[in-house]
């Protein structure tokens, strides 16, 4: 893979101001460049596979098969190891974070919220373009929000997934819709991808401003204002949420419920927001409430982090399917995607 590349592609991210003072460790560190090198290193560390993750809810069948590793996969995903090893701890699982792409408010510079608003055409491409540079990595449950345009971005980028599963909302909102969306082929369920939707995902509940032009909020309470009710931590818009009471309900959840399926070796996505996912990536690179301020995340592009030994480790985000190096963060998505190319020949 050309550097350079890499470079463009993980500038696209603005990911890098927040690491320019920042203390973070030395897989996180000082900007992209870091990761640039990662890049080409191997990590050879033996994967095992995962133990049997249990489910806080009931999601009928398929949550069963989500849980059954049992059952021979051509394909399997590295969470899905043989019967020898199944006993062992999972050493390592793979997370995917993905902004939705770009909303129609997006489009139109306006403060969006918990408003639901759909993807323009440029954040469908955005999406197919993401699903295309995480074409390779496993991917066991989808987690996004309530909101359409984060729900059409997971399933748009699944689209190019060479697995071909096909991801399915669980419905448990209601018992029926729990009983009326059941399926009755373990042979499908094992084709499936259980995605989850939770409203602690959303983006931040943005007040007052949901639905005024930014530029000219801006130019009515100043800009400075604006800036502190848009990035600081703990000052909410009026009557809207500060990132620090979206970060409680969002890394909550993530918390109680992500964490512990990776920790079984089960590999994540989840689709969600800007502040939402500056909220888990504080969460997750360890960042301080003044490196947050500069974390500024893209539409549309996905990022890689990988579980290992109960650490989060940033990976950048995936390039294009076809830059092998890419695809060798570890051994084990080596393995999976080596998996892919005998099986369909690509
Ligand atoms: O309007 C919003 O909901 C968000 C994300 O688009 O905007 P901001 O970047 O200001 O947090």
């Amino acid at each position: 893979m050309a550097a350079t590349a890499f470079y463009q592609a993980i500038g696209t991210l603005q990911y890098s101001g927040c690491f320019s003072n920042s203390n973070l460790n030395q897989e996180n560190g000082n900007s992209s460049y870091r990761l640039v090198s990662k890049v080409f290193n191997l990590d050879i560390a033996p994967l095992r596979s995962g133990t049997h993750c249990s489910r806080k809810r009931s999601f009928s069948v398929i949550q069963a098969s989500t849980s059954q590793s049992t059952v021979f996969d051509p394909v399997s995903s590295p969470s899905n190891g043989s019967k020898s090893d199944s006993k062992k701890k999972p050493s390592e699982a793979a997370l995917i974070l993905i902004r939705h792409g770009e909303s129609m408010w997006n489009e139109k510079n306006l403060f969006t919220g918990c408003v639901d608003v759909p993807l323009t055409k440029k954040g469908v491409e955005e999406a197919i373009e993401a699903g295309k540079r995480i074409s390779n990595i496993p991917i066991d449950m989808i987690y996004t929000s309530a909101l359409i345009r984060a729900q059409m971005t997971a399933m748009l980028a699944m689209t190019e997934h060479r697995r071909k599963k096909v991801p399915i909302i669980l419905h448990d909102e209601s018992e029926q819709a729990r009983v009326w969306s059941q399926i009755f082929s373990e042979d499908t369920n094992k084709q499936c991808i259980p995605v989850i939707t939770a409203w602690q995902l959303n983006e931040r509940m943005y007040g007052e401003l949901q639905g005024l032009n930014k530029q000219e909020t801006a130019e009515r309470f100043g800009k400075e204002k604006v800036h502190e009710w848009r990035r600081s931590y703990d000052i909410p818009p009026p009557n809207g949420e500060s990132l620090e009471m979206c970060a409680q309900r969002a890394v909550a959840y993530f918390k109680e419920n992500i964490e512990p399926q990776l920790q079984c070796g089960k590999n994540v996505m989840i689709a969600a927001h800007g502040n939402s996912l500056r909220s888990i990536i504080m969460y997750l690179d360890k960042l301080t409430s003044q490196e947050v301020i500069s974390l500024e995340l893209s539409t549309g592009i996905p990022m890689l982090y990988i579980l290992k030994e109960g650490q989060f480790i940033r990976r950048g985000s995936p390039v294009a399917p076809t830059e092998a190096g890419v695809y060798a963060y570890t051994k084990r998505l080596a393995q999976y995607r080596q998996r892919l190319d005998e099986m369909f020949q690509s």
